[in-house]
């Protein structure tokens, strides 16, 4: 749909609200904080059309079901972990030390003890994008939910990973996989986080359980906003977009500053696909870089050299004269990305959001540190809390 830039914004957020699914949300997770893996089960039956007798695959389960992945993608999977091991080893966050007016102080990264990670229906690259970082960043045990296949099963792909990853498997999906894992239920352990994209109902429900357990931020349905230079072959850009648009409930946009070409996006648009989308001219390449502030989108993807892109500061990831498809599955860094405009305040995921930083401080040298000591203390007495002035000047004053 073709819509003036000054509308686009409002248009967008519509389609990325969440409240209409917090109700129904709600009711699943109180279920399942009651009734345990009996909602597990009958939530499953209901929503997912799947009988299950268990919830959890075994080891020799999943060593059977990666038996059946296909050599090539296998080999595909080993590159792409590479790929992304290496990315994400170079992004991981570092300890820091130094020595202050007589103090030793520093921050130390620690790996969360437990993480519970959501795969979407039918996604297994998100189990590389979401558990290899769990692994670059030292996370002891890694707990994966994805909701099963017709035939109560997985795809091997989950199962090779999961193995590779030393990561247990438990078919559940939706909103009650996040309950689980926040509640934890006879067979699923609770988590000290929850992390991963997931539609509507997934993303609410992190956000409703998000004060008992961590959470990584909202990574709903697809978005990209993709910005194109007349010069680009219309059909490389159509296909950029229309990638996207596979994805249930994708949000695309696509922008330009000359009529005939956006025109002409649109006519190769029409032939590969019919999901909605808006696109939106612009008077000249620097607007572009606005539009994508505004929308703050997953994914940006940028064709032509006229845009000035140091200039975007709102997106989860940016495509530079690639399709953002190729951060979907091998370029590197995680495709798990921040949707609904929470790009305004979120990233990309990285190790980061799989450790926790905590900080130290001791003194070394008395006369120094006691001076810090004294500073202290006069804000503590200043504030009105006598005691913490107290503590610091019966400290001061020790030999
Ligand atoms: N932002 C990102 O980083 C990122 C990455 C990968 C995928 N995604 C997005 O993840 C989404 C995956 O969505 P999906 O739906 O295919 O899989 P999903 O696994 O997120 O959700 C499927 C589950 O939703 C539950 N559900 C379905 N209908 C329901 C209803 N009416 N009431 C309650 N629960 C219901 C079912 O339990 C089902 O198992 C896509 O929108 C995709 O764009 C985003
Ligand atoms: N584009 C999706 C993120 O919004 C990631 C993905 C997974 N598989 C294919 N694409
Ligand atoms: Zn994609």
């Amino acid at each position: 749909m073709r819509v003036s830039r000054g509308d686009l914004l409002s248009l967008l957020r519509k389609a990325t609200d969440m409240d209409q699914y917090v109700d129904r949300v709600r009711g699943i997770i109180n279920d399942v904080k009651e009734h345990g893996d009996e909602a597990l089960l009958r939530l499953t039956s209901e929503l997912d059309g799947v009988k299950l007798s268990s919830i959890e695959l075994s080891q020799s389960e999943l060593r059977a079901l990666a038996s059946g992945i296909e050599p090539r993608v296998r080999e595909a999977l080993d590159e792409v972990m590479a790929s992304v091991e290496s990315f994400n080893t170079g992004v991981k966050p570092r300890d820091f030390e130094d020595y202050h007016r007589g103090l030793r102080r520093g921050v130390k990264w620690v790996p969360l003890s437990r993480v519970g990670l959501y795969v979407p229906k039918g996604y297994f690259s998100t189990l590389v994008m979401t558990g290899v970082l769990a692994k670059v960043a030292g996370v002891e045990e890694i707990i994966a939910v994805t909701p099963p296949r017709r035939d109560g099963l997985i795809d091997p792909e989950i199962a090779y990973v999961a193995l590779r990853l030393n990561a247990r498997v438990f078919r559940v999906g939706g909103a009650q996989a996040v309950a689980a894992l926040a509640f934890g239920t006879e067979s699923v352990p609770r988590v000290d986080k929850i992390i991963g994209p997931g539609n509507a109902y997934v993303q609410a429900a992190k956000l409703l359980v998000s004060s008992h357990v961590g959470i990584d931020g909202v990574e709903g349905p697809t978005e990209l906003v993709t910005c194109a230079d007349p010069g680009i072959k219309p059909i490389t850009v159509a296909l950029d977009l229309a990638a996207q648009l596979e994805h249930a409930g994708a949000v695309g946009v696509v922008v330009t500053w000359s009529e005939g070409y956006l025109t002409a996006i649109e006519d190769e648009l029409s032939k590969l696909t019919n999901a909605p989308y808006f696109s939106t001219l612009v008077n000249e390449p620097s607007e572009c870089v606005n539009v994508i502030n505004e929308v703050a989108p997953e994914h940006a993807s940028i064709w032509g050299v006229k845009i000035p892109i140091e200039g975007i500061r709102n997106a989860g990831a940016v495509s530079i004269m690639a399709p953002s498809a190729l951060v979907d599955y091998a370029a590197g860094p995680s495709h798990v990305l921040p949707t609904g405009g929470s790009a305004r305040w979120r990233g990309v995921l990285t190790p980061m959001d799989f450790m926790k930083p905590i900080a130290y401080v001791e003194p070394t040298s008395g006369d120094e540190a006691r001076r810090l000591g004294e500073l202290g203390a006069v804000l503590g007495l200043r504030e009105g809390f006598r005691r913490h002035s107290e503590a610091l000047t019966n400290w001061i004053n020790e030999e």
